[in-house]
């Protein structure tokens, strides 16, 4: 049972979130564009169910450490009393005039996706790979800078949830 749609993508119900802890670790890198993501992100998960004390933040300097910061904080915290059911890890990447980007983008796509599957835990990517700011703005859900603006921290959320609930 779904009680929303965006672009065809059936999301989870309104409660789906009750009893999930979420993990979100989000880069201070382009900061203004990284903190709207994870405000859509949050709010998405509090209309969802999740409690707010089960959302747990983390920042890091940059993209290329996300991953090594969701491993270890999903590692630490699966032992605990109150382990993590999903992370998102949130950046930007911007490119500039050299190939930094391409190598960042490919190191944290398939880092970010190594950690999940090594510890069977959902790690959504939610690292925008853009070529200038208003892209990024945009798919921050931005529309003073460009048209179709949708915040995809939104999609990140109900995917968290989903994945999380799997099976
Ligand atoms: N150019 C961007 C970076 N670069 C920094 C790297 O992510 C990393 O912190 C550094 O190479 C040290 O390991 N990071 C972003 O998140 N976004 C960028 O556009
Ligand atoms: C994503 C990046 O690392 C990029 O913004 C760095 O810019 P440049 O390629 O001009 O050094």
């Amino acid at each position: 049972m779904h009680d929303s749609t965006v672009k065809g993508i059936e999301f989870a119900t309104k409660s789906a979130g009750k009893d999930l802890r979420i993990l979100i670790v989000h880069t201070r890198w382009n900061s203004p564009i990284v903190n709207r993501l994870v405000e859509g992100a949050k709010q998405t998960l509090l209309e969802s169910g999740v409690l707010a004390e089960n959302i747990v933040l983390h920042n890091v300097p940059g993209a290329y450490e996300l991953p090594f910061a969701t491993q270890k904080l999903l590692k630490a915290s699966a032992g605990s009393t109150k382990p993590f059911d999903a992370a998102i890890s949130i950046g930007v990447l911007i490119k500039g005039s050299t190939m930094h980007f391409e190598y960042i983008a490919d190191a944290t796509s398939q880092g970010l996706m190594r950690v999940g599957l090594d510890l069977g835990i959902p790690v959504i990517f939610g690292v925008l790979t853009c070529l200038n700011e208003d892209q990024a703005f945009v798919r921050a859900g931005d529309s003073s800078r460009g048209s179709n603006a949708h915040n995809h921290g939104i999609d990140w959320a109900h995917t968290a949830i989903e994945m999380a609930t799997l099976g």
